[in-house]
């Protein structure tokens, strides 16, 4: 009973179950969905499309237009049991001290293959934990990235750092070498729940962190949270988010735990029983989410929530709201770089990503060509299901005259009647818009889902909710 003080629709106890057991009905609870963070998403990439069509985008490239670039330092020393990302645990920075080599390599080449005079408008590192680099091999790789990409006007760096991994030297490397925004792991700061995940984290570690974060000037903060952890409650998310908005970031990144041991093979330390039901999870979702709206954020696409002032939450209101492999941005260049093992690059033509095991990019890079290994080439017909995916994945509506200039938009009205049947109530059509309704959002992936033509491989993906 504890669940429905916290639900939804706490004051409307009926409303509440109705919307729950439409979203029963309607796959929220068994469906095996992308998280479209890209369209194809990355699990549709095959190896026919490798380095000869990264070689072949990267010359075609248009040097007045900028890139981002995406730094991949697939290195922790700890390993966070829940963790879905790439990434490798080390006790010592021999590996990481040869890495930085190979990608220096790696950006040798990009030198090599780029046109003369292409800039860098956005700059991300992540992993794994970026932080495990020591201030001279900070000042090193963002010194060779700039040196081969000249930062554009209005230059952005941001930084995936880990509180527990970090100190203010490297901080002060990172703020010097431009970090404009920081994006900490928090995930949640129950002490049983950081026990069952493998992660020990401290609010005064991280309220230390923050504070140094500040002090060397960085205005820009965003925190990543996780509902659906083992053992988390309404009780104990409530007190995360307590200490969370202490911290006052600009914006939160509220993930649904993926459970993907197959995939993730450090998951299986954690017991099934021990992961929220489906209900408690939708509640926990509801309830942060509650939470973070009550306090002045504004919910951003399926998963963030920013400042009324944030340039993504600015980004959402204005419709310039884009989806990327980092989740949400309001990156405006089209084209991304992805440097480092398994770092996916992004063109017009499609995508490609490097070699995905750290041993095997090495292997590419050390013998001279570029690592890209597996990726996709965009045909027309990919190019119009991705602008309704991404529509609905940031705007939660598709706009038929945006998409009406496409010479196959024609294609998608099966698509939509049969969408504005089936979810009746949750997705409406006015004029030349097709919305999902705010009671609807939790469906979000699973209507983007219906243009999705990949479809068929998706035992592979994560729980919807
Ligand atoms: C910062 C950490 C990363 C997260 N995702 C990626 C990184 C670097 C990138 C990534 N994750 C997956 C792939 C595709 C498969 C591959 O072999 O490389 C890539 C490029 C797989 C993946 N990630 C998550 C799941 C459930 C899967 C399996 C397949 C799928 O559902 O797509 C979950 C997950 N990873 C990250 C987040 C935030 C997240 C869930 C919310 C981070
Ligand atoms: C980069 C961010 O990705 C999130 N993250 C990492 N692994 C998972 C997972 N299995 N499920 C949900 N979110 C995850 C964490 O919040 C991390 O900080
Ligand atoms: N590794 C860092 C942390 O866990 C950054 C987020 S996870 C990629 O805190
Ligand atoms: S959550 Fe961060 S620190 Fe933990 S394993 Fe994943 S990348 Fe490493």
């Amino acid at each position: 009973m504890i669940w429905r003080k916290y639900g939804a629709a706490a004051s409307c106890h009926d409303s509440a179950m109705t919307n729950l057991d439409d979203m029963r009905r309607l796959g929220l609870f068994d469906a095996r969905v992308p998280r479209y963070t890209s369209y194809p998403p990355a699990t549709a990439f095959s190896p026919q499309t490798d380095q000869a069509f990264q070689t072949a985008s990267l010359q075609a490239l248009d040097p007045a237009v900028p890139v981002s670039v995406y730094v991949h330092i697939p290195f922790c020393e700890r390993l966070c049991w829940f963790c879905a990302c790439r990434t490798q645990g080390t006790t010592t920075l021999k590996p990481v001290a040869n890495y930085l080599q190979v990608v220096l390599k790696e950006l040798a080449l990009l030198r090599d293959t780029l046109p003369q005079g292409v800039r860098m408008g956005q700059m991300h590192w992540g992993g794994g934990t970026p932080t495990i680099l020591p201030p001279e091999m900070i000042r090193t790789l963002a010194k060779a990235v700039k040196d081969v990409i000249p930062p554009a006007e209005n230059f952005s760096f941001s930084v995936e750092i880990d509180p527990t991994l970090v100190d203010e030297a490297k901080i002060a490397a990172l703020a010097e070498m431009g970090m404009t925004r920081a994006s900490i792991g928090i995930q949640d700061f129950a002490t049983d729940v950081q026990e069952a995940i493998g992660r020990k984290q401290s609010f005064a570690q991280t309220r230390a962190c923050v504070e140094t974060l500040r002090a060397a000037g960085i205005t820009s903060l965003n925190a990543d949270l996780v509902y659906g952890l083992p053992y988390q409650t309404p009780g104990k998310l409530a007190d995360t988010i307590a200490k969370v908005s202490a911290l006052d970031p600009d914006r939160i990144a509220l993930f649904g735990y993926a459970h993907v041991p197959t995939f993730s093979k450090r998951q299986k330390l954690i017991p099934d029983d021990a992961l929220p039901k489906e209900e408690e999870r939708y509640h926990l979702a509801r309830q942060a989410a509650n939470a973070f709206t009550g306090s002045g954020y504004t919910a951003i696409g399926i998963d963030h929530f920013g400042k009324p002032e944030d340039s993504l939450t600015r980004a959402a209101k204005s419709g310039h709201l884009r989806r990327n492999f980092q989740g949400y941005t309001d990156d405006t260049c089209p084209t991304l770089i992805g440097i480092g093992a398994s770092s996916i690059s992004q063109f017009a033509e499609g995508y490609i990503q490097n070699a995905a095991a750290t041993a095997a990019y090495i292997e590419r890079i050390e013998a001279g060509q570029l690592a890209g290994h597996r990726g996709y080439a965009m045909t027309e017909t990919d190019r119009l299901h991705a602008q309704a995916i991404n529509m609905l994945m940031c705007d939660f509506e598709i706009d038929l005259t945006a998409l009406a200039s496409h010479p196959q938009a024609a294609t998608l009205t099966s698509i939509h009647e049969a969408l504005l049947k089936d979810f009746a109530g949750y997705v409406t059509r006015s004029g030349d818009k097709i919305s999902i309704t705010p009671q609807g959002r939790a469906l979000t992936r699973i209507i983007a889902q219906r243009y999705d033509g990949f479809s068929s491989i998706a035992a592979q993906y994560s729980q919807a909710s």
